[in-house]
């Protein structure tokens, strides 16, 4: 392991009961990278990233995140499909309760300016039923970046919102995250997303999920509008070529 490598999987399977849901995999993520977990559903690309997390330990083989075991809750910035924001509490209130309980400061500045981060202003005195789904996913966003913690590992987090706002959101993310240069992990079910996000792509075989594709993504990632890198050419045959890797092993 490298000190530059964020992540480091090594002969990693992970078994529930007698089903085996992912491996071997070996896999290193260099810091900074913006990997992309792909594949057909039920493949164990949440198993991977849960893995990562540190919420499941392997059956065989090691995890390692910046040197160490991961462990639940240390280390990672976590979004979910699901925002999973504590309704009793304001926008700005969900913000300021990670940064508390990081022992950062909370100040109403400095949630406003997390919030600003994620396209949301002057909501941070809303309560969480009195903004969209879209909006709440952002406030998700904004509470995985406050902690500066080295990871962040999203599970097909714009995976329930409409189309629009899903490529919003998406444009939002890649400027977010090529500007906070975090190394990072995010799950999905859609090509076209991983090929618009990724720096990297890793396509996964059927359960048990292992490495079918591990593809680079040299696409511009600043200074380009995303109508724009979605209509490369290049964009057009990575997304082909993922696809062909996905439904290569598919059998319906
Ligand atoms: N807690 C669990 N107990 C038993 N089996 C599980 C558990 N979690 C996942 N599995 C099984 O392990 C396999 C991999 O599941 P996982 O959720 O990692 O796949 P996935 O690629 O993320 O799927 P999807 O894209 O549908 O969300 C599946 O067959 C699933 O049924």
């Amino acid at each position: 392991m490298s000190s530059a490598d964020a992540i480091v999987v090594e002969g990693v399977e992970h078994s529930y009961g007698d089903v085996t849901a992912v491996g071997p995999i070996d896999l290193t993520v260099p810091q900074g990278e913006f990997l992309v977990l792909v594949g057909a559903s039920g493949c164990g690309k949440s198993t991977l990233l849960r893995l990562i997390a540190g919420f499941e330990q392997p059956t065989t083989g090691t995890v390692r995140t910046d040197g160490t075991a991961p462990e639940p809750g240390r280390g990672a910035g976590l979004v979910f499909q699901q925002p999973r924001l504590f309704p009793w509490k304001t926008v700005g209130g969900n913000v300021a309760l990670a940064l508390k309980y990081a022992g950062l400061d909370a100040s109403a500045d400095r949630v406003d300016e997390l919030l600003a981060r994620v396209g949301l202003h002057d909501v941070a005195k809303r309560r969480t039923w009195q903004i969209s789904g879209g909006q709440q996913q952002r406030v998700a966003i904004a509470r995985a970046l406050a902690v500066e913690n080295p990871l962040l590992l999203l599970d097909e987090p714009f995976a329930a919102l409409d189309a629009l706002t899903r490529e919003k959101l998406q444009d939002d993310l890649r400027q977010v995250s090529a500007s906070t240069g975090r190394t990072s992990v995010f799950v999905t079910h859609s090509v076209d997303e991983a090929v618009f996000l990724g720096s990297r792509v890793v396509v996964l075989t059927p359960r048990p999920g292992r490495i079918a594709l591990d593809l680079r993504i040299d696409l511009p990632r600043t200074g380009i509008a995303a109508a724009e890198l979605r209509g490369l050419p290049e964009f057009a045959a990575l997304r082909a070529e993922i696809g062909h890797a996905i439904r290569d092993r598919v059998t319906v």
